[in-house]
């Protein structure tokens, strides 16, 4: 591990343990029949989709372009209804986005003119808790490890630095559920993998539910505690596996790493490609 990777994982970590206290656990999260179809003319999108998560966990929906995991996640928030079955929180049907249930996407949509600061008190702002953000923002700042960045404009922040206010403005309303759309992959690979990194530690320190969308294996291996595999047109959970790793194995370079690097990338080069020599252009190399 790098040094700038091991202050943040520590800070985030040092951070988390503080915030614990005020923090729910996570959600459990039910998925029942889920189908969906945009259009009555078109087909599925979506068939049958059945699955939970356990509070607290991590789970990666992993898929080629086009399978419908957007689709999934945007069902998971409320943003959108599904045309057959249905999303259940903690045993409360999903039928619109909450403060408890929050998406983060590939761009961080950040409000140019306004502050570190400013932008991450947004949700709560949103959602009528003005008078939790002196106490709230610092905190969630911290977290991220932004802190001394709180009174900066986001126009001068690097890309990773935005999508770490982007969570710090998801994190603020204590959700109990993280819906993580592609959200590092527009980040160089440094960066990336130190969000990945900080984010399951986050994740794993607030009890949070975490869900992430994804068609990188490796982020699958870094982040997941298990990994649904989707079948394309329509979308179909083709696998449901387990990534049986500790933390210090998930930083990857070692054999229990690459064991389950090539294992998951097997699995969903099968899916989603018939042949695994087709997909190698999908992922980082090792
Ligand atoms: N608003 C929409 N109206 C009609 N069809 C849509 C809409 N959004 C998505 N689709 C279609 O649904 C299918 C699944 O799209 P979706 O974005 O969920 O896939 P994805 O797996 O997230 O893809 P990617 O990895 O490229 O983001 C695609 O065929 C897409 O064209």
């Amino acid at each position: 591990m790098t040094s700038h990777a091991a202050i943040a994982t520590s800070a985030a970590t040092k951070a988390g343990a503080e915030i614990r206290k005020t923090a729910p656990r996570g959600a459990h999260l039910a998925v029942m029949g889920l189908s969906h179809a945009y259009r009555k003319s078109d087909g599925l999108v979506l068939d049958d989709i059945s699955f939970d998560v356990r509070p607290g966990d991590v789970l990666a929906l992993l898929g080629r372009s086009g399978c419908g995991k957007s689709t999934l996640l945007h069902m998971l928030s409320g943003l959108a209804m599904p045309s057959g079955g249905e999303v259940v929180i903690n045993g409360n049907t999903v039928t619109e986005p909450s403060p408890k249930w929050v998406m983060m996407f590939q761009a961080p949509s950040l409000y140019p003119w306004m502050t570190v600061a400013q932008n991450a008190a947004l949700g709560l702002r949103f959602s009528r808790r003005g008078h939790e953000i002196a106490r709230r923002v610092p905190e969630v700042l911290d977290l991220v490890d932004l802190k001394s960045f709180a009174g900066r404009n986001v126009q001068e922040l690097s890309g990773g630095q935005q999508q770490r206010v982007a969570l710090a403005r998801s994190l603020a309303t204590n959700p109990e559920v993280l819906l993580l759309d592609e959200p590092f992959s527009a980040l160089d690979a440094f960066t990336r993998r130190s969000l990945q990194r900080d984010v399951r530690a986050i994740a794993r320190d607030l009890g949070l539910t975490l869900v992430i969308v994804t068609h990188d294996v490796s982020e699958a291996v870094r982040m997941a505690d298990r990994v649904l595999v989707l079948d394309a047109n329509p979308g179909r959970i083709a696998e449901d596996t387990g990534v049986a790793l500790d933390e210090v194995q998930r930083e990857g370079g070692c054999d229990r790493f690459n064991a389950e690097h090539m294992r998951l990338m097997d699995l969903y080069t099968r899916v989603a490609h018939g042949d695994p020599a087709d997909a190698s252009d999908d992922n980082e190399k090792y």
